[in-house]
């Protein structure tokens, strides 16, 4: 029988913060895999544990213990290459914030993570002008981040995090900082990256909103994951939404329809 390959593998992580009499458990023993084209959510509350994942797995912070496995291979076995290859070309990283820099424009902004890692001009002005009019932004490409509305931050952020081509996109509440249409507007754009470029994201995030664009949501709570829901197929958005938010509702209260 056909098996499809994991693409990312998290064994048993468990993150500490503090010392001795003031530790913080913010992750207990989370374990997932994700599979090539998963467009997979991450919810929970404040506080359970969400950024810490995702940092993880980007290597920002150090987990106290448990793997990651990107194609088969720990990511904290890399030698120094290999861990600037992975933060650099591997993965690509969407901050609630954008993490634009200020004095350069969108397009140096976009340009910059290649700049860094050196992919060739030519192929790098192509790829830019092909994700710009994907992601409607090639009229903005030479403002400045203070020029730019929210929701254009974030699809410079977008551009910026899909130019090397990276297997997975990580994701950290990437609507958090937009008004309901700009959300909108970027969770399609995500999900078009996702079904018809078939590029795999893992995206955190507390809002029903967002994450009823996922094909499937893992729940955390205080740093266990303790539930999973599937997209069916044919399943829209909606009724994908009020699936969430039934099981929601055992947490707290919200709204019946989708934005
Ligand atoms: N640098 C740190 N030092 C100490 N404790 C931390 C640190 N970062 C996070 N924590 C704690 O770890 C726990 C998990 O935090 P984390 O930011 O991962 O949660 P989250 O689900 O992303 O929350 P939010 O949705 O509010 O961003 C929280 O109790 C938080 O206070």
């Amino acid at each position: 029988m056909f098996r499809q390959e994991k693409l990312l593998e998290v064994h048993n992580l468990q993150k500490n913060y503090g010392k001795k009499n003031n530790i913080t458990k913010a992750l207990k023993g989370v374990s997932f895999d994700i599979f090539p084209g998963e467009f997979l959510g991450i919810m929970g509350p404040s506080g359970s544990g969400k950024t810490t994942l995702l940092n993880c797995i980007a290597t920002i912070i150090k987990p106290t213990s448990g793997r990651v496995l990107l194609n088969g291979k720990n990511i904290s076995a890399f030698d120094s290459k290999d861990l600037a290859d992975y933060r650099g070309s591997r993965i690509g990283y969407l901050f609630q914030d954008f993490a634009l820099l200020d004095n350069l424009t969108g397009q140096e902004n976009i340009l910059l993570p290649l700049s860094i890692h050196g992919m060739d001009f030519a192929k790098a002005r192509t790829k830019l002008d092909e994700l710009a009019g994907f992601l409607e932004i090639a009229d903005i490409l030479n403002k400045f981040p203070a020029q730019m509305s929210g929701g254009q931050k974030q699809r410079v952020a977008a551009a910026r995090s899909l130019i090397s081509e990276p297997d997975i996109v990580l994701a950290d509440e990437p609507t958090g900082a937009l008004d309901t249409r700009s959300a909108r507007i970027l969770m399609n754009k995500l999900t078009a990256i996702n079904h018809e470029r078939g590029r795999t994201i893992l995206m955190v995030s507390h809002d029903p909103n967002a994450t009823s664009f996922c094909s499937r949501i893992l729940f955390i709570q205080d740093g266990v994951i303790f539930h999973e829901l599937r997209r069916q197929q044919d399943e829209s958005r909606q009724k994908f939404y009020e699936r969430i938010m039934q099981l929601m509702a055992q947490l707290g209260g919200g709204s019946a329809n989708v934005l």
